[in-house]
């Protein structure tokens, strides 16, 4: 199954070179048009071996191999001619097709339909003329397949047309089938995109303030419900300010990533971990009292004080951290307490001299 959707994506792709762009857009869909087209057309070819008519099977090799040209100008980037040119080109296949071959009571011409999606897809704005045209021409080559195209196939048996009707809706199914799949786990992979966008701090890759504060309220909701508890630490860097003066913002970045992926990796798995703002970052412990709490932000602290962080001109920059810690007891109504409570643990901390862990305390 991964193989054939690998298979998908780069038949997707064929003739683009950006792939960073996870969702459906239009030159994709070009690109799905014409396999879809021309694999349709290769399938009624087949059908047509099969029942020995060769003037048909010519038809529709020539028709593929047009196809193909057409297909061909997308992949060498001419984009936009590639995208006018299927609907002109199979609008003509249907034609012929209805008029010379299989007669309209095949119902394929019913397949005009999907011009006008395809143009208000595929088609740029600046192209809305040919978008008119195009529906015209779609509906006036309807109508005359309805209406004057012979109803039944000259070529054809009646036992065929049969046979051929039944075919070719069993490929319309699979196509329809492969299309909705295709755009579900289009948007599946879109949401997944926003939803990561949404909630991971660009910098440090670590959860944002958002993610890190709906994690919070999780786990406050979670251990007041069980009666458990749960304790949140602010770790706040030492004079980072001066970290960026002396050594440059970017190595002051690159501390809060270094700082970020050593807690992300040191912590305990439950714990969450997220950038609060600047140079702050929160940790939520659940299951966690006070006194585990402060051991563990012990070990923090003195991860982070050994931490050897080099800048790009080889200079170590000594990296500190204040922590403030608080836990829910049993008059803690709101998660915003204990965060407010925890700050002011690192006051505490900052005023004592930093490089330390306060936990709070009414007294
Ligand atoms: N390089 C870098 N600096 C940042 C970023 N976000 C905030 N800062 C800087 O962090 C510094 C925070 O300074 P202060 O709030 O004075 O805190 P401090 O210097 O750490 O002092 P104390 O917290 O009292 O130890 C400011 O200079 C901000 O410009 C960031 O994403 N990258």
């Amino acid at each position: 199954m991964k193989y054939f959707s690998k298979k998908i994506d780069d038949i997707l792709y064929s003739g683009i070179t950006d792939r960073s762009d996870d969702s459906l857009y239009y030159l994709q869909i070009i690109n799905l048009s014409y396999i879809l087209s021309l694999s349709g057309i290769a399938f009624l070819c087949v059908f047509f071996v099969f029942v020995s008519q060769w003037p048909i099977v010519w038809f529709q090799m020539i028709s593929v191999f047009i196809g193909i040209m057409g297909f061909r100008l997308n992949l060498k980037g001419f984009h936009s001619k590639s995208a006018v040119f299927l609907p002109f080109f199979l609008i003509g296949y249907l034609l012929i097709s209805s008029f010379f071959f299989i007669g309209a009571n095949s119902d394929l011409h019913w397949a005009t339909s999907l011009y006008p999606i395809y143009s208000f897809t595929v088609f740029q704005r600046k192209h809305y003329l040919k978008r008119i045209y195009l529906v015209l021409l779609g509906s006036i080559g309807f109508f005359l397949c309805e209406f004057i195209a012979p109803e039944t196939s000259i070529l054809v048996t009646p036992q065929q047309q049969v046979w051929l009707s039944a075919y070719t809706f069993c490929i319309s199914m699979i196509f329809a089938s492969l299309i909705m799949n295709l755009l579900i786990s289009r948007l599946i992979k879109a949401n997944q995109h926003l939803k990561h966008l949404a909630e991971v701090d660009e910098l440090t890759g670590i959860s944002n303030r958002r993610k890190v504060l709906a994690d919070a309220v999780d786990v406050f909701a979670g251990s007041s419900f069980n009666g458990k508890k749960c304790s949140f630490a602010i770790i706040d860097l030492d004079h980072f300010k001066k970290i960026n003066d002396t050594y440059g913002h970017d190595a002051g970045d690159l501390v809060l990533r270094e700082v970020a992926q050593q807690m992300a990796t040191k912590m305990d798995a439950s714990f969450k971990l997220g950038r609060y703002g600047g140079e702050e970052f929160v940790i939520v412990m659940p299951d966690t009292d006070v006194l585990s709490a402060e051991q563990s932000m012990e070990a923090m602290r003195a991860n982070i004080e050994d931490l050897q962080i080099e800048t790009k001109q080889g200079i170590v920059v000594p990296v500190t951290v204040s922590i403030g810690i608080s836990s829910i007891n049993f008059n803690t109504m709101r998660y915003e307490e204990v965060l407010s409570e925890a700050d002011q643990a690192l006051y505490l901390a900052k005023d004592e001299g930093r490089n330390r862990v306060k936990t709070y305390s009414i007294y």
